[in-house]
């Protein structure tokens, strides 16, 4: 019988299949933790006296509430003492239990996101979970990666298997030949804005076509990374000689490594099988994608005008942004632009960014924030001098964690503020009460960043 990548992975995970009574009992094969998450779940743990059930197939990152800063006499400056005693916690915990942390002394450290991948832990074929939404990146390796709440967590810290219903299989094909300066954030963006944040939901999608094919992985986990936007738990792309090709060498990888990759290439959707659903984009038809309200399925290509509102929430969405149907989108005054987050954190992206700010300059009355993913990614990206051209420009270089994405670590923007960011969400208040975000690309930050206001990238003349 024909399979799909999503049904051969699940196949190869499950311990009892479900039934008309009861969820089917999966394997966890990675389990991620970080400092919010988590503390509840050990609690627990303790409380009933249970071990860790594999702590060898659990790794445990802080990222969330961690300073991006260092004060001169090397402290941290922590936002809260809650946010530190979050850190503190996650790191005796995962001590006591026995599992690999990637702390302050790591060079591995990093957004849980960024991190697993970088270790190799991240492979296909396997179930990951974590408690947090963006689990959805790992899907990139052709894995079924899902966010699951803290009780949940416990429940995998205990037995290593989750209960859960199979979710139908949508199919989402880009295919053609995307347009010089579209990139993969701007692909996601516009097939959220295509099917909507509900339009996932009950799905497993599955990213086909030969844009993802010839994507790179930090392309392919900026995709997977939104899945959980548009409302499907998890999304995939089938591995193949870009995904093997990434992997090899990494610390987690199996030692037989020829033989992992042909199995893992064996785990592509077979000829003819049959999705739930299929959705099908053109790539010439994407252009660089910018958002205009308050969810990520609120968006449109950078050189449209704001549509106008189709209910009142649209219309409570534009009075939040202070934006007006009609307007252009371009041209909008940029207060702040964070570079950064489990989406658009790593070295293209950095590297895309430092691009546009080679030998130009922030535009005064910006502040732009660059938050590399992991220690790795700040290390790389120092030794290719990315961060003398962002500090050229005027930009801040931080340490890695996920920053002014949510605000957990006290890096946010003032009310008002308007902020191009690279992240995932443009929810009112995210990056701090009464901001209003703006999702784009790195190279679409950068723009903006550069120019003051919401500017085409591809507009962009010779620098100085
Ligand atoms: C803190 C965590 C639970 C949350 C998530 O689940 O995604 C965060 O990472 C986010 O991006 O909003
Ligand atoms: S970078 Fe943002 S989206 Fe990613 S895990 Fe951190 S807070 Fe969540």
């Amino acid at each position: 019988m024909t399979q799909t990548l999503f049904d051969k992975v699940w196949n190869r995970n499950v311990v009892v299949p479900e039934s008309d009574t009861q969820p089917a009992t999966l394997y966890i094969g990675l389990h991620l933790i970080h400092e919010v998450t988590s503390p509840q779940a050990f609690t627990v743990l303790r409380e009933r006296g249970l071990k860790v059930r594999r702590p060898d197939r659990t790794l445990a990152t802080i990222d969330h509430s961690t300073p991006t800063l260092i004060n001169p006499d090397g402290s941290r400056p922590y936002v809260t003492e809650q946010a530190e005693k979050q850190v503190q916690t996650l790191l005796a915990n995962a001590k006591e239990y026995g599992i690999e942390t990637h702390g302050w002394d790591s060079d591995n450290r990093g957004i849980v996101h960024v991190m697993g991948p970088e270790l190799g832990a991240t492979q296909p074929g396997m179930t990951i979970v974590c408690g947090d939404s963006h689990t959805s990146t790992h899907g990139a390796f052709g894995a079924i990666a899902f966010g699951i709440g803290t009780t949940q967590v416990g429940h995998v810290l205990a037995n290593q298997c989750i209960l859960m219903r199979k979710p139908k299989t949508m199919a989402i094909h880009v295919n053609g030949t995307l347009q010089d300066g579209v990139t993969p954030k701007d692909v996601i963006l516009a097939i959220i804005a295509k099917i909507g944040v509900g339009g996932g939901t009950g799905y497993a999608l599955e990213y086909c076509g030969n844009v993802f094919r010839e994507m790179s992985m930090d392309g392919r986990m900026t995709v997977c990374n939104m899945s959980i936007e548009a409302g499907a738990r998890c999304g995939m792309i089938a591995p193949d000689e870009t995904t093997f090709a990434y992997l090899k060498g990494r610390k987690f990888v199996p030692e037989n490594y020829a033989a992992a990759c042909k199995d893992w290439a064996s785990l592509a959707t077979d000829e003819g099988a049959v999705y739930d659903k299929e959705v099908h984009l053109r790539a010439e038809d994407i252009k660089p994608m910018v958002t205009y309200g308050t969810h990520p399925g609120m968006g449109i290509s950078i050189d449209s005008l704001v549509p106008a509102a189709a209910d009142d929430a649209d219309e409570s969405a534009l009075r939040y942004m202070q934006l007006k149907a009609g307007q252009t989108i371009a041209g909008t005054k940029v207060d702040k632009v964070f570079i950064g987050s489990c989406t658009n954190s790593r070295m293209e992206d950095l590297r895309a960014a430092a691009n546009i700010f080679k030998d130009r300059r922030v535009a005064e009355n910006v502040t732009v924030i660059i938050v590399p993913g992991s220690v790795l990614v700040k290390a790389r990206a120092e030794e290719e001098g990315l961060d003398k051209i962002f500090i050229a420009a005027g930009a801040q270089w931080r340490e890695a964690g996920c920053s002014m994405c949510l605000g957990m670590n006290g890096d946010i923007g003032q009310p008002g503020d308007l902020i191009v960011s690279t992240s995932n969400r443009n929810f009112a208040g995210r990056q701090g009460p009464g901001v209003r975000t703006v999702l784009a690309s790195p190279e679409t930050a950068a723009a903006a960043a550069v120019t003051g206001v919401i500017t085409d990238h591809r507009t962009l003349g010779a620098a100085a």
